[in-house]
């Protein structure tokens, strides 16, 4: 199934496709998103607008067509993947006030649409994550960020299946009575005060001593496993190296 998530009528028929195949949506992550890296005195009015229009307007045309098609009337849990947006996105300005425009957008639909069946809608918010979306970055940008994990206070990124766990807990029933907020999961990188430069002590360039999750158990299809991360290879060996973390600790 074929979806442009900016496209409004576009969202509205996939999830009718959905509910006519299936006969329920219980619920929508909207993962979808993106940018490109540029300072915001480079940033071209249209390029602002592209950005905004794929991640706050693309998040709203799957909200509303989740609810006309089918929650409005039944209920169901709806999770956003935005990003960790604390302190700006410095070369990302227009990322950063999309995805804050998705968590504010996010409070207001959980009151407005609470009281349709107990929707609830809540946003995940990501720090730096080994992805398969790293491959859309510069090779200079790889690079960097492949030799910076250890400013991060775990000394460490986060990995995909450390979100998709939040997400998992947000629409089960475990999060029941959790409604409009934003769950950061970024190791703690948002607290941290910005470059470590002449502080280094604290943090752990030598590797993490937290404990990693990578991967979910072995399913039929394996569709969470971290084989299918499709990324840079630095990134994959960094990747390769929480593996090691994660099999010696206990988690
Ligand atoms: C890891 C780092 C941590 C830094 C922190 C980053 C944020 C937190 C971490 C997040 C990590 C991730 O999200 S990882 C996920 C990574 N995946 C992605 O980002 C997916 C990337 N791609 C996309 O989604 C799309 O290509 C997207 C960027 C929205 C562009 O969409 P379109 O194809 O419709 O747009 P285009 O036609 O190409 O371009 C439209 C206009 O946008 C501008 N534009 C487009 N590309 C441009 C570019 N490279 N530089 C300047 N300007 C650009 C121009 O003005 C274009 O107009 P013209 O000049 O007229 O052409
Ligand atoms: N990796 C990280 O460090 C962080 C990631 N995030 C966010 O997490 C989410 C997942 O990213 P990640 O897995 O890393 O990167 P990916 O680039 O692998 O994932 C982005 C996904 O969005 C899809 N997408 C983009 N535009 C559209 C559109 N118009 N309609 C439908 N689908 C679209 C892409 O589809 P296709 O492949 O077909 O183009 C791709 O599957 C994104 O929203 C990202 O911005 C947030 C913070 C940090």
């Amino acid at each position: 199934m074929l979806l442009n998530i900016r496209d409004a009528t576009m969202a509205s028929q996939v999830i009718q496709d959905i509910v006519t195949r299936h006969g329920k949506l219980n619920g929508l992550v909207n993962n979808a998103g993106g940018q490109f890296m540029s300072p915001a005195s480079q940033l071209t009015s249209k390029g602002f607008s592209t950005v905004v229009d794929l991640n706050l307007n693309g998040t709203f045309n799957m909200c509303k067509a989740a609810f006309d098609g089918y929650m409005g009337e039944h209920g169901g849990q709806i999770v956003t993947i935005v990003a960790e947006t604390r302190n700006g996105i410095p070369r990302a300005m227009h990322t950063g006030a999309a995805r804050a425009g998705i968590i504010n957008m996010t409070k207001t639909l959980a009151i407005e649409w609470g009281p349709y069946n107990g929707i609830r809608i809540n946003c995940v918010a990501p720090g730096l994550i080994i992805s398969s979306g790293m491959k859309n970055y510069h090779e200079t940008m790889v690079d960097l960020l492949a030799h910076s994990h250890w400013m991060n206070p775990t000394s460490r990124y986060g990995t995909e299946s450390e979100v998709s766990a939040s997400v998992a807990f947000l629409l089960s029933p475990a999060a029941s009575y959790i409604n409009g907020v934003n769950l950061e999961v970024d190791g703690g990188s948002s607290l941290s005060k910005g470059n470590p430069e002449g502080d280094e002590l604290k943090y752990n360039p030598e590797g993490s001593r937290h404990p990693v999750y990578v991967g979910w158990p072995e399913g039929v299809d394996n569709v969470h496993g971290i084989k299918q991360v499709d990324a840079p290879a630095k990134i994959n060996e960094l990747l390769e190296k929480y593996k090691a973390i994660g099999r010696s600790s206990k988690i």
